[in-house]
């Protein structure tokens, strides 16, 4: 099959040539090979139902140093990775591997020799034209044939480049979305990234600075737009709506639409998917501390810092009136945060612990929600993230002590396990827990934020 005369493309064609399966670790795609007009040969891998849907899709330029060999001079093997992930996750998406774009376009040989004026102190661009050679050779006809042939013309690009974007539009395809794949930087290719940014119009740094802001507990004023944006309009109002002591409690939970946090024999690995994560690990950013239960310290194991995003690591507070989680626990052995370990007047706890630990005794009654916010302000920590399980958040929702809820659903019905949201209720529905709402994608899954400060009282009749 071949598309002739697509929108914008002049008299390229691009052929489909094969199809067959790939399993991978990041699970099994279709694979559609092409060849186009040039004799270069590209793949697709597909996952789901992209043909009228919105799909994500990676449009993937060839980088054998990154890809194959696990160069850290670039972020190409890793953004390949993460957007194999993010598709599998999601269950639905392209990744398209264009070849004949090595070296942004200029071939294999010739990225070897910008690499070598770069070792003597050249930037990525320059070396380019200091070899005579374009800063950016690469066209998309490819990419926008290969996408209409799969019946796509609407897509959510994965990419930090706008001139990607303004090249699959100008063939044809509306981008609904574009956001970049939020790979951590490497010594090894901090100058390249930050050179792609200066100088290539790639984003990146207005969402960094953004975020620093937020994590410092100001809101930048200005216009931006992408990631940035989003970040202020998802997080700037956290930072400007503290109250006036200074305090601020937040509840997140991640479960399936049918309400479970884990399945019956307690599998709790990836309800949500990893745009989710990465929202929680902004929460924590932006919280002085994280308050877990002591089912959910053994069940997880979990570390409870910051890492998919950059920010501060927040205290990490365990609930264990009885003192039963695990020595071996993440939180008591890894010293990346401070811990406050608080038990009941009569727990058992060891004599020797690691010296980020700090134990404190509470009695029974300190344990109730609002007493404990009281302890954790007192010892300084006014901004606290309710972080799980179902359990415990819930009895902070049903003592009316969370300022927000961030409730993720991720589109899977589990039937039966460790339940989310639990609580007493009431017989009216017009009585159920209401408030303010807004709602933010994360991939496949739908985060829904009840902003319970701004609602308003119900009169007493
Ligand atoms: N000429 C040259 N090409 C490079 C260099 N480093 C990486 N590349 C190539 O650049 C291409 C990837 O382009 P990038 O600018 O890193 O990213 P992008 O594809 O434009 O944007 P994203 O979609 O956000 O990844 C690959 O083909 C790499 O082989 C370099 O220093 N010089
Ligand atoms: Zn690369």
């Amino acid at each position: 099959m071949s598309i002739e005369s697509a929108p914008g493309w002049g008299a390229s064609q691009i052929e489909r040539v094969v199809e067959t399966v790939l399993p991978t670790r990041h699970g099994v795609f279709r694979m559609v090979g092409y060849r186009d007009s040039e004799g270069n040969e590209h793949v697709a891998l597909i996952q789901g139902d992209i043909e009228g849907s919105v799909p994500l899709v990676r449009v993937h330029s060839e980088c054998l140093t990154g890809d194959a060999l696990g160069s850290y001079r670039c972020d190409c093997g890793e953004q390949l990775d993460a957007s194999l992930q993010r598709i599998s996750e999601e269950g639905t998406g392209v990744v398209i591997y264009v070849r004949g774009h090595e070296g942004r376009g200029i071939g294999l040989l010739e990225k070897l020799r910008a690499y070598a004026l770069q070792d003597q102190g050249v930037d990525t661009v320059d070396a380019n034209t200091t070899l005579g050679l374009p800063v950016d050779a690469r066209d998309y006809q490819q990419s926008t044939g290969i996408l209409l042939d799969l019946g796509v013309t609407r897509i959510r690009l994965l990419s930090s480049n706008p001139a990607k974007q303004e090249a699959l539009e100008s063939g044809g395809i509306t981008v609904l979305a574009r956001s970049g794949l939020n790979i951590a930087q490497r010594p090894e290719n901090a100058s390249y990234i930050a050179t792609k940014r200066a100088r290539m119009r790639h984003d990146g740094e207005p969402a960094q600075d953004v975020w620093r802001h937020l994590t410092e507990g100001t809101v930048p004023q200005g216009s931006v737009h992408g990631l940035a944006a989003e970040l202020l309009t998802r997080y700037g109002p956290l930072v400007q709506d503290t109250r006036p002591d200074g305090r601020l409690v937040i509840g997140q939970l991640g479960q399936s639409l049918d309400g479970f946090i884990a399945s019956r024999t307690g599998d709790a690995r990836f309800v949500t998917g990893s745009e989710d994560r990465e929202h929680l690990h902004r929460l924590r950013a932006l919280v002085d501390a994280v308050v877990i239960g002591a089912s959910t310290v053994t069940a997880d194991d979990c570390l409870l810092t910051v890492r998919a995003v950059d920010g501060p690591n927040p205290v990490r507070v365990v609930l264990d009136p009885s003192g039963r989680i695990p020595q071996g626990s993440a939180v008591l052995t890894d010293g990346a945060a401070p811990t406050l370990w608080l038990v009941g007047l009569e727990a058992v706890v060891p004599i020797s612990l690691a010296e980020h630990v700090t134990v404190r005794r509470l009695a029974a009654e300190d344990f109730e929600p609002r007493r404990l916010l009281d302890v954790l302000a007192d010892r300084g920590f006014p901004r606290v993230l309710v972080e799980g399980g179902g359990h415990t958040v819930s009895r902070f929702l049903e003592a009316s002590a969370l300022d927000r809820l961030y409730l993720t659903c991720a589109p899977i019905l589990v039937g039966d396990g460790v339940p989310g949201i639990r609580f007493t209720g009431s017989d009216a529905l017009s009585d159920a827990l209401s408030a303010p709402v807004r709602r933010f994608e994360f991939g496949r899954d739908i985060c829904t934020e009840f902003h319970f400060s701004a609602a308003v009282p119900t009169p007493v009749a």
